[in-house]
């Protein structure tokens, strides 16, 4: 019988969250190529593989009790219906904005072309500081937006800085500090306490800092 699920996110996240989850049994118990819900090796907590976006919507509806997700996902969507008890410290990135290392100057009447597949932190960035901009959503690939002149700059990932310099762009404000956090369904907090306290306290053994209330 099921008694927690643990929505995971696929991809770099899960590859990084790995190693903490094997340290505390909630790893997968086999095989997961392909498969979107494993057991753990965790008798009664089961893990589902899905996509980074849709991490927080699981957990806010119940469908997982807790999740893996990057800060830059939670920032991005709204995380109110959540508790956030612990940073993971794994997957650190930050967020930027950037622009052509050779951009010409524009003409200031022009309002400032932002491409991004975050453009709720973005138009949140640019307002607090008075500055009206015209957002370009884009879902993959940001670097090329200013290269071809679809963009001025692009607010995105930065983690070693090399894809910005594969493509001569350079850094020119960071936004925020991002990790992976985990996050947590209020309603299964109350109803299963104890098994959600368990495991929280075995994270935040094997690395995870906990969050002020
Ligand atoms: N270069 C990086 N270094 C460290 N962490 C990163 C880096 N890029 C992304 N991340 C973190 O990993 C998360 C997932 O990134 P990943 O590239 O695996 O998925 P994605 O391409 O954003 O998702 P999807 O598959 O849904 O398009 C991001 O939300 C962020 O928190
Ligand atoms: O500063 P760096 O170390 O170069 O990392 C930054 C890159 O990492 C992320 O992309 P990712 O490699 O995950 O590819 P994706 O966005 O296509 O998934 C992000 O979107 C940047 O492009």
């Amino acid at each position: 019988m099921t008694v927690l699920t643990l929505a995971l996110s696929k991809g770099r996240i899960l590859e990084e969250s790995l190693p903490m989850l094997a340290k505390v049994g909630l790893d997968p118990a086999g095989d997961i190529d392909r498969l979107l819900r494993v057991p753990s090796r965790t008798p009664g907590v089961s893990l589902l593989i899905i996509r980074p976006a849709d991490v927080p919507t699981y957990v806010a509806y119940g469908a997982a009790d807790l999740g893996i997700v990057g800060k830059d996902v939670l920032m991005e969507n709204g995380s109110a219906d959540l508790y956030e008890p612990l940073d993971l410290d794994i997957a650190k990135c930050r967020l930027s904005v950037a622009a052509k290392k050779d951009a010409p100057a524009r003409d200031p009447r022009r309002r400032l072309r932002v491409a991004t597949k975050y453009p709720e932190i973005a138009r949140r960035h640019f307002a607090a500081k008075g500055e009206q901009v015209e957002i370009i959503k884009l879902y993959g690939s940001m670097e090329l937006a200013p290269l071809v002149g679809l963009s001025d700059v692009i607010v995105d990932l930065v983690a070693t800085g090399g894809t910005l310099r594969a493509n001569g762009l350079i850094e020119t404000e960071i936004i925020c500090q991002v990790s992976s956090r985990i996050v947590v369904n209020k309603a299964a907090m109350k109803t299963k306490h104890a098994a959600i306290q368990g495991l929280l306290d075995k994270l935040a053994r094997s690395g995870g800092k906990r969050k002020a209330a």
